[in-house]
């Protein structure tokens, strides 16, 4: 089977300075956003100037800067706090709701991301699994890159036992477009240390996931 590869084709849009992959980009400018959403409107055939258009360029730059915020944030800083405790077995937060952005179509991709870790002496604000979620989401995003990201976060920077974190969304790109398959679900996971060696664990972690 053949395999294609996408090489970013350099435009003269190009010259503004891109941050390393998954490095905190430290400003969005709305000014190119703007200009961009424009262009958008103006090649699909649409009045930017029509009352209705007028302000949409601007709602859309502040849109991006939402749903891009992560591209500014680096999740390690929800894992440097930590609290002193024993506890041996699994602490599992599921039901993470996230959306985030289908980095090939830009098009949001929604879903829930569940997370176990086994604690090493220490263990973290139950809230900040949720905003390392958060902080991930936010970027455009391959739904496996995401859950590997986010497992490696969390194994790094708790120095946790093992690490289990699976997510399940629906990909616009696939439902109200393209191959137009509402319903379809992708799951992906990602098992580090304790969850990956032992079957048990990982078992476990399922079943309190989706045994509903
Ligand atoms: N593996 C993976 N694929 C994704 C994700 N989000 C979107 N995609 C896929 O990215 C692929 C891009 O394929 P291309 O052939 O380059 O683009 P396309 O012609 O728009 O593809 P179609 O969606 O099939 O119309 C599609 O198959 C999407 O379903 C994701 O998170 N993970
Ligand atoms: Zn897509």
């Amino acid at each position: 089977m053949s395999k294609t590869t996408h090489s970013a084709v350099p435009c003269e849009a190009d010259e503004a300075p891109r941050p390393p992959n998954h490095m905190p980009a430290l400003t969005v400018d709305h000014e190119r956003l703007r200009h961009a959403v424009r262009e958008i409107l103006i090649a699909v055939g649409e009045n930017p100037d029509r009352e209705g258009l007028l302000e949409t360029p601007d709602r859309v730059a502040r849109m991006y800067a939402e749903i891009f915020s992560g591209l500014r944030t680096d999740p390690a800083i929800y894992l440097q706090k930590t609290f002193t405790q024993k506890h041996d077995e699994m602490v599992l937060v599921k039901d993470i709701e996230f959306s985030s952005c289908c980095e090939h179509h830009l098009l949001p991709f929604l879903g829930k991301a569940h997370i176990a870790y086994l604690p090493n002496g220490q263990i973290v604000g139950l809230s900040k699994l949720a905003r390392v979620v958060e902080a991930v989401a936010k970027r455009p995003q391959v739904q496996e890159r995401m859950t590997e990201e986010i497992a490696d976060l969390i194994m790094t920077h708790l120095n946790a036992r093992g690490v289990g974190v699976v997510i399940e969304a629906s990909h616009s790109c696939m439902t109200i477009r393209g191959v137009r398959k509402p319903g379809a679900m992708t799951i992906t996971s990602s098992m580090r240390g304790g969850f990956l060696d032992n079957p048990a664990t990982r078992a476990e972690m399922m079943a309190l996931v989706f045994g509903r």
